[in-house]
């Protein structure tokens, strides 16, 4: 499979006009950070929330969108009247998400999380548009869907997420041949060193603290089970076109090396960083030319040490699943994420207990029959189907905690 092509070189006359989904989330912050810094460069046409009305419409007013868009109808009436007389135009549901993506900006950051995101950023790639993608789980439940679509309809598709955007910036796409194979990093999560007996018992607020990026819950989650690098796995196979057996998990405490590249000929090229997403969201913002961005700048000598280890396939069996279901292929990815979504969302509601997540997501795999994705309607009956079954499966795991 080729790795995704970068397509537009244009040099810029007039601001960018950015439409923002998951505004108010963590990636969506970020990105308004940088754009507000640099009025000169952006514009605002779009943001979108899901239900954080006053945080919408708080950053409506600070950056002028023309449009906002709420998916959660039910905040409609108090999104309209918090923007009465700004001449914004308001709109409610999931339609409206979409409608925001097919807005006429030239950039759509794609930053809602969950496979919530899919329809928007689908609709953003339907209309040729370039695509900052930080909603891996769009790649992992549609990946072979949304690059024929990028393919199809001449979209930009540039990565967000830091372990992709850095490899993107090592990555000689020149000539494939001379790749040996791609190293994602991991930081390992909050409970890298804690043995499984302490994992057991870990709340909520301990699985959220991330020791080095303050980022969203779910994706939080997902890092201290590891299920993100898993998830990473599968979105680095879409976007650079590796086979699962070129791409290996390398876990590095620090989250300074964001990944690595290594060549034929021995030489391993890395991109370095402070952990700090405003550098992927600028290097994507600004693509192909370079921005400022208000991040710490990179002290090694202050740093003194980085290093390395394998990661623990016993204490993190998300990773196992991850690669089992890309090796798979078909609907395994689809049910992997479906079912870690509903798994973290209990985990999170005190539903369940942290080691369930993985329990629940094998178990899912398991029980939902495999089968090839034959367009957008059979994906999302997969993905229903498949957070029915491990609802199921929490339901099971809480009556017997
Ligand atoms: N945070 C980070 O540093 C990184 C994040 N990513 C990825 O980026 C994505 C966003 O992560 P993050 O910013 O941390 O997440 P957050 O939880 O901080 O923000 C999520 C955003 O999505 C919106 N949203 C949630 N559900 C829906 C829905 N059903 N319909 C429409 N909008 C919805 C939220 O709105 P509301 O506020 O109303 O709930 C919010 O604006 C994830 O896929 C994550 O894996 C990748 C790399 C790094
Ligand atoms: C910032 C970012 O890209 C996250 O995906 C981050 O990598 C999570 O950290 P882990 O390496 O612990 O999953
Ligand atoms: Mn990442």
């Amino acid at each position: 499979m080729p790795a995704l092509k970068t397509l537009r070189t244009e040099p810029q006359a007039e601001p960018r006009r950015i439409a923002v989904l998951g505004a108010t989330g963590s990636i969506g912050c970020s990105t308004l950070d940088l754009i507000e810094r640099n009025p000169a460069l952006f514009q605002v046409e779009a943001l979108t929330a899901n239900r954080s009305v006053a945080a919408l419409a708080e950053q409506a007013r600070r950056v002028r969108p023309r449009f906002v868009a709420l998916g959660d109808a039910a905040g409609y009436r108090e999104l309209k009247a918090a923007l009465e007389g700004s001449g914004i135009e308001v709109a409610a549901g999931p339609e409206a998400v979409v409608e925001a993506a097919e807005r006429p900006s030239d950039f759509v950051m794609s930053g809602i999380v969950g496979a919530a995101g899919l329809p928007p950023t689908l609709a953003a790639v339907r209309r040729g548009a370039t695509v900052g993608l930080a909603n891996k789980e769009t790649l992992v439940c549609a990946g072979e869907l949304m690059t024929a679509e990028v393919s199809r309809c001449g979209a930009t598709m540039l990565p967000v997420d830091s372990e992709h955007n850095a490899i993107f910036q090592v990555l000689d796409t020149s000539e494939p041949a001379s790749v040996d194979k791609l190293i994602l990093t991991a930081s390992g999560g909050p409970f890298r060193t804690w043995r499984l007996d302490e994992m057991r018992a870990v709340t909520p607020a301990q699985a959220v603290a991330h020791p080095n990026w303050s980022m969203g819950a779910k994706i939080s989650v997902d890092s201290a089970t590891m299920m993100n690098k898993g998830l990473e796995l599968i979105e680095a196979h879409h976007l650079f076109g590796f086979d699962e057996s070129r791409i290996d998990i390398l876990v590095h405490p620090q989250s300074v090396i964001h990944s690595l590249v290594a060549y034929v000929d021995g030489s391993v090229l890395a991109q370095l960083g402070c952990p700090d997403m405003r550098t992927p969201i600028a290097y994507a913002l600004a693509w192909p030319k370079r921005m400022s961005a208000p991040v710490e700048k990179l002290d090694l000598a202050k740093i003194v040490m980085l290093s390395f280890e394998a990661p623990d396939p016993v204490r993190f069996p998300a990773l196992r699943l991850a690669r089992a279901a890309l090796r798979q292929g078909g609907s395994a990815p689809a049910v992997l994420n479906a079912a870690n979504e509903i798994a973290v969302a209990a985990f999170l509601a005190g539903r369940i207990g942290f080691l369930d997540i993985a329990e629940t997501v094998e178990r899912a795999l398991e029980r939902c029959a495999p089968s090839a994705i034959e367009g957008l309607q059979a994906l999302f009956a997969i993905d229903r189907e498949a957070r029915a079954c491990a609802e199921e499966i929490v339901a099971d795991l809480a009556g017997r905690a």
